[in-house]
């Protein structure tokens, strides 16, 4: 279901080929619009007749208001059951474009052609489509597969490097909660640019398709795709609704350094192991100001995690480098320590 697009996106259109799409619906942000549409046209060899639908780029419009305008659009151009939604972009693009073709008249085919770093490797594979509720994160959504998923990793060309960072910070998840080796080769890259991740592409969007393939409800072992999360989404919740809001993976890089240092207190992993990965985390990612944000509103975004069960918050944590537990409770004043030890590390 995933496939590397050759330089004419030869697979796409044998695909479009194949099936009998009444109009092809392209969703793009302006960004896309700009750098990555004109390839996918000039490519594109089809006789369905298509429209590009267009919004501004950024989490803030990954929201009901949004889902709403294009409900309405595919509705007056009179969208059937048998249009088709591609979703050229990043995360906010195909979990916005997943989730509106998921629920528009019950349901329409989607595919996901990723332009992020961290759409190739995490957001356009595993189904979770959605958008925020009041600057909680995926807070509605579904569990809707794509029907095929085309990377094609020149896009990232045009990616600006603070995004591709972004992106980078989900691959440094993938190995640490899965993979020891696929950690160590990250690890060594000095400088973070396409050619040099290039060849790590596949080994992260493989560990997320076998975990989703394992389960793809998030009953039990997905929830270890949540690692750096819980935290994290809490934090990147508490930006979205100031003035400054930080991008997905800047937040699950701070969410992985209290998470591993809260995994190291809980007794899981050795104090050798926690400063390793928090060391390198830090080597690519500055540090966010927490000083003001009020604990108490963290731990209120902790407990509408949507892994939480009976009002306890459920962490995945690590269990070694490579291997993540879940469902894991922590007690309140561990959960304390770890915000506080990473606000003293940041010095801010
Ligand atoms: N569904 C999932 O499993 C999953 C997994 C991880 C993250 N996510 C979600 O994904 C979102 C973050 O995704 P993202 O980091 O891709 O953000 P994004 O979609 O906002 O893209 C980042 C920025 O890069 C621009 N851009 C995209 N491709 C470009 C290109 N090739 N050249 C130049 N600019 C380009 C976009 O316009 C945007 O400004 C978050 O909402 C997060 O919650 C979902
Ligand atoms: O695919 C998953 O499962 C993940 O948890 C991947 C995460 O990187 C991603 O950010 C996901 O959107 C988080 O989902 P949520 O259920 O915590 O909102
Ligand atoms: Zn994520």
């Amino acid at each position: 279901m995933i496939t590397l697009l050759d330089e004419n996106f030869s697979q796409l259109n044998q695909f479009l080929t194949e099936k009998t799409f009444s109009k092809i619906f392209i969703l793009v942000d302006e960004n896309t619009h700009e750098y990555c549409l004109p390839l996918l046209l000039g490519n594109l060899e089809t006789d369905i007749s298509f429209e590009i639908l267009e919004i501004e780029a950024g989490e803030e419009m990954k929201n009901i208001q949004t889902a709403n305008q294009l409900w309405e659009i595919l509705t007056e151009m009179q969208a059937d059951r048998k249009a088709l939604i591609i979703n050229l972009g990043g995360g906010v693009i195909t979990d916005m474009g997943g989730f509106v073709a998921s629920t528009y008249k019950r349901g329409i085919q989607f595919i996901n052609i990723p332009t992020t770093l961290l759409s190739m490797c995490d957001a356009s594979i595993g189904g979770k489509t959605g958008i925020d509720l009041m600057h909680y994160k995926n807070m509605v959504g579904t569990f809707s597969f794509p029907e095929q998923i085309y990377v094609y990793t020149r896009f990232l060309d045009t990616l600006p490097a603070k995004e591709l960072k972004s992106g980078f910070a989900e691959m440094l998840k993938h190995g640490l909660i899965a993979d020891k080796k696929h950690w160590e080769a990250l690890i060594k890259l000095q400088h973070l640019d396409p050619t040099g991740i290039e060849p790590l592409i596949p080994q992260s969007m493989e560990i997320k398709q076998e975990v989703v393939n394992a389960d793809f409800h998030e009953k039990n072992v997905r929830k270890t795709l949540n690692f750096g999360h819980t935290i994290g989404h809490a934090i990147e919740s508490l930006c979205l609704q100031g003035e400054n809001p930080i991008l997905h993976g800047e937040a699950v890089a701070l969410g992985m350094i209290c998470e591993s240092y809260l995994s190291y207190l809980e007794g899981l992993i050795s104090k050798e192991d926690s400063d390793l990965i928090i060391e390198n985390i830090q080597r690519y990612f500055s540090f966010i100001d927490l000083t003001d944000f009020k604990d108490e509103d963290i731990f209120n975004l902790l407990l509408n995690d949507k892994k939480n069960a009976d009002a306890k918050i459920n962490f995945s944590l690590i269990s070694s480098i490579g291997s993540c537990v879940f469902d894991y409770q922590c007690s309140s004043e561990n959960i304390q320590k770890s915000i506080d030890f990473y606000k003293k590390l940041s010095g801010f």
